[in-house]
């Protein structure tokens, strides 16, 4: 394992994301402008309000039909929007209504969005503030419910604006999450921690790699940081990774930190035969192929295999791909080893996907609980007497991980956990729970010498056949 080590910076790079800092987003022509924050004031609405994820609304292809007609850098300022919008959700909606007399009446949803979109853009990004506050005002001009709140809009985001410090100080008080979600995390992390995890997921995350091989002299040409784990984090720089060094090539992949634990824990892998049973966008097979194994990848969605082979075709990297259920894969041998890393709540992943808070709930966590148990149960019928199954997850909910590998052990008993070692993982220690399991949350890995801390909520448990 790597220690940590820092080297020289090529990019530009800023100090570690506060969680009030203005972030950065690309300025719309004055003509888009309107229609890109009409665009995220429905996106908004849709998320919020009907709970549908965001990635499929900004799918290219099958997503939502104005955000498709917007220009690439338009679409790139309605995603920062949405984004900071649905990542500060609780303190907008505290800041904005710190500003009116009594609240908005019934039925003025569509007014909530747009002061929501304009709050984020004027407490959260880099963007001319007169500009939104003359957009907000238009967009509850063209709408006829809205007209008449008009010069509400405008008083209140010209007060936002002049009071921007005042009102990110006034609101930090407020718990940036759904109560929910913040019960759920108390009670699985204690009061404190829940807070901490609560306020890093805040934090735009920083971009990972893991690299085929020679992390130090990669981190030395990004002048990036290399992690634990050996990946590599990128300090801040505009642009597209596909334009970065190597990227053509194949010689590295972006995956979060945490996303690169699960696959190491096989340990030495050289010569193995590995089922990866939920397998795309297929980081996770690229690291078992990378490492030396005969790789099988299940994926059930035929266009996610697509992107699969895809990547593993950039990354010249081999598996054997199997489009289907993994309910019904039964290879003609048991296995050395399987990861399934299974479809789940993804609260872990927040920092990324902001929307998942409010558009999933506890009961989507049960139902996911029930359905991974159901896979992890039929995954361990697929290893060998002394084959591996790591079992991993994005959630940060016990239920969903903890708590459902110890049922299962408790029911077979042709299963044993094998407790993951701190001494092997130096500068993740405190990610690995006292029964030997991987427990990442946003609020590890400490931002240092400029570059953002954090990593995604993670589960990895490594059980053993008998
Ligand atoms: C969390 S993602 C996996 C990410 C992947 N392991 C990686 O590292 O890139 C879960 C995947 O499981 C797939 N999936 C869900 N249910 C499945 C099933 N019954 N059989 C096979 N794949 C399934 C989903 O389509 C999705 O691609």
């Amino acid at each position: 394992m790597n220690q940590e080590k820092k080297s020289k910076r090529s990019f530009q790079s800023r100090q570690p994301a506060a969680a009030h800092r203005q972030e950065e987003a690309p300025v719309p022509s004055d003509k888009a402008g309107f229609d890109v924050r009409a665009t995220a004031s429905k996106i908004l609405a849709a998320a919020v309000d009907r709970k549908i994820p965001l990635d499929g609304m900004l799918d290219l292809v099958h997503g939502n039909a104005a955000y498709k007609q917007l220009s690439d850098a338009d679409r790139a300022l309605a995603r920062a929007i949405l984004n900071s919008a649905l990542r500060h959700l609780p303190r907008l909606e505290a800041a904005i209504g710190s500003m009116l007399d009594s609240p908005l009446p019934e039925g003025a949803r569509a007014l909530h969005h747009v002061l929501i979109v304009a709050a984020a853009q004027i407490l959260h990004l880099d963007v001319p503030a007169h500009a939104v506050v003359d957009i907000a005002v238009e967009q509850a001009h063209r709408d006829p419910r809205n007209r008449r709140f008009a010069k509400l809009v405008n008083a209140v985001l010209r007060r936002l604006v002049r009071e921007r410090q005042d009102v990110l100080d006034r609101t930090a008080t407020v718990s940036p999450v759904p109560d929910w979600f913040m019960s759920r995390l108390s009670s699985a992390y204690g009061k404190n921690e829940a807070q901490r995890i609560a306020e890093a997921q805040l934090i735009p995350p920083a971009i990972d790699i893991t690299v085929k091989s020679d992390p130090d002299s990669w981190a030395e040409k990004f002048g990036g940081r290399v992690l634990p784990t050996g990946s590599i984090r990128l300090p801040v720089f505009q642009g597209s990774v596909v334009s970065l060094p190597g990227y053509q090539e194949g010689e590295w992949w972006v995956q979060d930190v945490a996303a690169s634990i699960p696959a190491k824990l096989f340990g030495d892998i050289k010569g193995w035969r590995i089922a990866d049973l939920c397998a795309a966008p297929g980081g996770k097979t690229a690291q078992l192929a990378a490492a030396g194994a005969t790789v099988i990848a299940v994926e059930q969605s035929a266009n996610r295999l697509v992107r699969l082979k895809e990547n593993l075709a950039r990354l010249a990297l081999d598996a054997e791909l199997v489009q289907g259920d993994l309910f019904e894969f039964r290879p003609e041998e048991l296995l050395d080893g399987v990861l399934l890393d299974a479809p789940c709540s993804s609260t872990g992943t927040t920092r990324r996907h902001p929307d998942v808070l409010w558009t999933k709930g506890p009961e989507d966590i049960a139902k996911l609980a029930a359905l991974q148990a159901k896979m992890l149960r039929h995954a361990v019928t697929l290893v060998r007497p002394g084959g591996l199954i790591v079992f991993s997850n994005c959630s940060l909910d016990p239920l969903e991980g903890e708590d459902l590998v110890a049922d299962l052990l408790r029911d077979d008993p042709s299963l044993e956990r094998v407790p993951v070692d701190p001494a092997q993982w130096p500068g993740l220690e405190e990610a690995i729970s006292p029964v030997g399991e991987f427990r990442t949350t946003p609020a590890m890995l400490p931002a240092t010498d400029g570059f953002t801390g954090g990593m995604d909520g993670f589960f990895a448990s490594v059980l053993r056949r008998r």
